[in-house]
């Protein structure tokens, strides 16, 4: 079955944004776009909360990257909405273990940090490593139950 990825970015990643998306459609996915669609400025919430509402109702179907000229706003704005854990990313290592680890279900990368080809690279690896359990899942039911109780 073809995974679902949501994208949305600012104006500042809005060319960040169409490049990710022509390689991902190129590789299979299905990108589901929420905008921005030019460069015009914009404020950058909205598009993290049309990423991350649309995330955590898929409840694991579906995967998220969000992109701004930091990816700092995005990542702020994606993990006020519950059930989702927005990791912003600009190296392949962390890249791996936020998968591993955090189980993370929106990725945030800044278009005025790194370039495209490194952003793409992230997101390989970023969707296709597993997360891997164990303790782990203690950890992220801490961050669910505090969740539950708080938000
Ligand atoms: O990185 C961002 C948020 O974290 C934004 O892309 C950035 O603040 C936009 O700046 P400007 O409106 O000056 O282009």
């Amino acid at each position: 079955m073809q995974q679902i990825i949501v994208i949305g970015s600012d104006h500042a990643a809005f060319e960040l944004k169409t490049f990710l998306t022509k390689q991902l459609q190129t590789s299979g996915f299905i990108v589901e776009d929420v905008g921005t669609y030019n460069q015009e400025s914009v404020d950058y919430p909205q598009f993290a909360q049309a990423v991350a509402e649309n995330i955590a109702n898929a409840r694991g179907g579906k995967k998220g990257i969000l992109l701004c000229g930091t990816g700092v706003g995005m990542s702020i704005m994606a993990n006020k909405v519950k059930g989702v854990r927005a990791a912003l990313i600009h190296d392949l290592f962390s890249a791996k273990l936020t998968r591993e680890h955090n189980d993370s279900n929106v990725l945030c990368m800044g278009a005025r940090v790194i370039a495209a080809s490194m952003a793409w690279e992230i997101v390989n690896v970023w969707l296709s490593t597993p997360f891997i359990g164990g303790k782990h899942h203690n950890r992220i039911a801490f961050i669910t139950n505090y969740e539950q109780k708080n938000l």
